[in-house]
């Protein structure tokens, strides 16, 4: 189980100081594979590197009651000058990994990154694919609780793709993941819930499949209000004449009716129609401003 509580973040650059997150507070059981599901810029790597305790927040904390890892695929801490052996030797040594243990692990790390003679080849000569196959495999090699997966880091070609998620199912029921794909079908794939980060907020739900329409639901929204004044005073001045649209085609239908003209009541009633249904627009475009501030 991972606990998330009260947890700020912002970042104090030129651009100001937003918060990223902002009273963020949500539980992630043991054993449920969550994906982190939001727009470009939303939070969700920020999220992930305080999840993985590589990051500190402003206000906070992350209570870890499992083995959490570091973001798969992070070959940040190598060491260019020693070999992929040297460095995953040392990584195991590190995590406290006795003789046989260490060995085991660097057998795991040669099989599953499959980069033949390079392995015994210093890092700083490997492509970027290379150095992230070794960094993939050592982050698997261990027995964390939660593994945590950013695409940003977990970079491979598609047949290398696949037999990490084949793995990752394999550690179905052991280990779980937390995870940030803009790939939908991988989120489906390999996540039970979702965590939908908006503005700040984290709305959880207990099926990714809801999450992701809740994401498309307000991708849609937006999609529709584009034309439409996108600052709260704008929408609110367009819904007043919206308004005042819809009580002339009310009166115009009122006065066809009277009159009792066929044709000019047909008119009329179309009329307050499509009055009727701007004003419904304009009424949830500057609800959806008013959420926006
Ligand atoms: N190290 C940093 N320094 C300053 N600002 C940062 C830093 N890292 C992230 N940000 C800012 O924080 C916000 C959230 O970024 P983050 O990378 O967490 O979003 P994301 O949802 O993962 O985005 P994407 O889907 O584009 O990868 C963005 O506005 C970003 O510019």
């Amino acid at each position: 189980m991972i606990e998330i509580k009260h947890l700020y973040k912002r970042y104090h650059n030129h651009h100001g100081s937003n918060w990223v997150l902002k009273d963020v507070n949500f539980t992630i059981p043991m054993g449920v594979s969550v994906g982190l599901i939001g727009a470009n810029g939303a939070g969700k790597s920020t999220l992930l590197r305080l999840i993985a305790g590589m990051d500190t927040p402003e206000r906070g904390e992350v209570i870890r009651h499992s083995r959490v890892s570091w973001p798969v695929g992070l070959s940040g801490g190598m060491q260019g000058n020693m070999t992929g052996r040297q460095n995953v030797k040392f990584v195991a040594r590190v995590q406290g990994s006795d003789p046989d243990e260490v060995k085991r692990v660097i057998k795991f790390v040669e099989e599953f990154a499959e980069i033949g003679p390079a392995f015994d080849e210093p890092i700083r000569t490997y492509s970027s694919g290379m150095k992230s196959r070794i960094s993939f495999g050592l982050s698997l090699a261990f027995d964390f609780d939660v593994y945590i997966s950013d695409e940003a880091t977990a970079v491979g070609d598609r047949a290398f793709k696949a037999k990490a998620k084949a793995l990752f199912e394999s550690k179905t029921g052991q280990a779980s993941l937390i995870m940030v794909s803009h790939s939908e079908g991988i989120l489906k794939d390999l996540c039970q819930a979702g965590v939908y980060l908006k503005k700040g907020n984290v709305f959880w739900y207990d099926d990714i499949n809801d999450a992701i329409a809740a994401y498309h639901s307000d991708v849609d929204q937006k999609k529709r209000h584009a034309d439409l004044p996108s600052d709260v005073v704008g929408a609110r001045k367009y819904l007043q004449a919206c308004h005042a649209d819809l009580k002339a085609a009310q009166e115009a239908l009122t006065d066809a009716k009277e009159q009792a003209d066929q044709k000019a009541l047909a008119a009329a009633k179309k009329a307050v129609q499509e009055a009727s249904k701007r004003a419904k627009e304009a009424r949830a475009n500057l609800e959806l401003r008013q959420s926006e501030r």
